[in-house]
C-alpha cells in the first residue's frame, strides 16, 4: 500500500468574487504541486522555488499535518514521509495559497493510501480546516463553486466556467494575512446592506449560469467585506469603481486581498488598456503590482501516481515544462 508516490497538482483560487463572502470560489490556472511518499526512516521535506521561502520543513508544515489527518481519518499509519512541493501561487495574497496546500495534501494523501476518503468526505475536512469553504471548494472541484457551510456540513454547486472569461490578477508587492483581513470585519451589518449582497450574489451566480456575462458589473458589488478592507489596499477603492470603464467585465478583491482581480472577455480589444489602468493606479498610491492574465480553471486537482521505484526524473524536473516561474 506504501509503495505508491503521488503527485498532485492543484490549482490557485479566488474566493468572494465580490458579493459572496465566504460562498463563491473560482479555481484559476496558476498551479502548485505536491509530492508525497512514505518514508522507510524520517520525515523530509524539499520545497522548491522562491514562492515558498518561510514555509517550514519540520512536521509543523501544513501538507504534513494535512496527510496525518487523512491517515488518522483512514486508520492507517504512515508517520514518516518525503514530501516535496513547488508552488506558482504566491503566499499570502488572496490567490488562497492555504486552500490550495490543504486540498493538495489531503488530495495527495488519500491517493497515497488507495483512496480510502471520498471526494466529499475531503471537501468536509478542508472546509474545516480552512474555516471557509469557497476557496478549497474551487481547488478541489475546478470551475465556480458555489457553496454553504452551517459549521457543520458544507454542499456546494460547481458551474462550468463560461468559455470566453479571462481573469486578470494585479497581484501587489505585499502580503496581507487572510486572519488580518477577516479581523477589520465588522461584527454586525445593517439589514440594508445584507440585502444589497443576497441580491449581487444571487444575481452573479445566475449570470454565470446562463452565461450572461454583461450583467457581471452589476451583479460584483459588495458591501459585507471590501469596504472595510479597502483600507489595506490604497487605490483598490478607485479600481473598483472605475475598472469597467476601461474594459472590464467586474471587479473585486481577491479573497482577502492584497490581490485585485478583473473579469474579462477573451475577445475584448482592451486588455491592454485595462492592465495598465490597474498597474497606473496601483503605483500612484506607491505600490508596485504584477500582473498575470488567468484563466479559469475548469478542473481540479490532477493526480499521478507511481510505483515507487519505477525510474522517473527528479521533482522539478518533471513539472518544469509547466511552472511559470
Ligand atoms: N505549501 C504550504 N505549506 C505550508 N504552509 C502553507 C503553504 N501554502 C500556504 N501556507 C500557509 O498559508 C498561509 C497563507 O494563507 P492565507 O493568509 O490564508 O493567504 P492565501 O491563502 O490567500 O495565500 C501562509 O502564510 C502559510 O502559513
Ligand atoms: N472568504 C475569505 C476568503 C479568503 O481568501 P484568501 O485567498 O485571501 O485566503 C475571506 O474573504 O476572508
Amino acid at each position: 500500500m506504501t509503495e505508491r508516490r503521488v503527485i498532485v497538482k492543484v490549482p490557485a483560487s479566488t474566493a468572494n468574487l465580490g458579493p459572496g463572502f465566504d460562498t463563491l470560489g473560482m479555481a484559476l490556472s496558476l498551479y502548485a504541486w505536491i509530492e508525497l511518499a512514505a518514508s522507510e526512516d524520517e520525515t523530509v521535506i524539499n520545497l522548491y522555488g522562491s514562492g515558498l521561502e518561510g514555509v517550514p520543513r519540520d512536521k509543523s508544515n501544513l501538507i504534513y499535518k494535512v496527510a496525518q489527518l487523512v491517515f488518522k481519518e483512514a486508520g492507517v499509519a504512515v508517520p514518516e514521509l518525503h514530501i516535496s512541493m513547488y508552488s506558482d501561487i504566491p503566499l499570502t495574497r488572496g490567490l488562497g495559497s492555504s486552500a490550495s496546500a490543504i486540498v493538495g495534501a489531503l488530495v495527495a494523501a488519500n491517493a497515497l493510501i488507495g483512496s480510502p476518503l471520498t471526494e466529499d468526505r475531503l471537501f468536509q475536512l478542508a472546509t474545516k480546516l480552512e474555516g471557509h469553504p469557497d476557496n478549497v471548494g474551487a481547488s478541489l472541484f475546478g470551475g465556480i463553486v458555489v457553496s454553504a457551510w452551517d459549521g457543520t456540513r458544507a454542499e456546494k454547486v460547481r458551474l462550468e466556467p463560461h468559455p470566453e472569461l479571462e481573469v486578470l490578477v494585479a497581484i501587489p508587492a505585499f502580503q496581507l494575512a487572510t486572519e488580518k483581513a477577516r479581523h477589520a470585519l465588522p461584527k454586525e451589518i445593517a439589514m440594508g446592506d445584507a440585502v444589497f449582497n443576497v441580491g449581487c450574489s444571487s444575481l452573479l451566480v445566475a449570470a454565470f449560469a446562463s452565461g450572461q456575462l454583461e450583467l457581471i458589473g452589476h451583479a460584483m458589488r459588495d458591501r459585507l467585506h471590501q469596504p472595510y478592507r479597502a483600507a489595506f489596499i490604497p487605490g483598490m477603492a478607485e479600481i473598483l469603481e472605475k475598472a469597467t470603464e476601461h474594459g472590464a467585465l467586474g471587479t473585486a478583491l481577491s479573497g482577502a486581498g492584497p490581490t485585485l482581480l478583473a473579469l474579462v472577455e477573451a475577445s475584448s480589444p482592451r486588455k491592454d488598456e485595462l492592465e495598465q489602468f490597474l498597474l497606473a493606479t496601483l503605483r500612484r498610491e506607491g505600490i508596485e503590482a504584477k500582473t498575470l492574465w488567468l484563466k479559469p480553471c475548469a478542473g481540479g486537482p490532477e493526480v499521478t501516481t507511481l510505483v515507487r521505484d519505477e525510474v522517473v526524473p527528479a521533482f522539478m524536473e518533471r513539472i518544469k515544462g509547466e511552472v511559470k516561474a
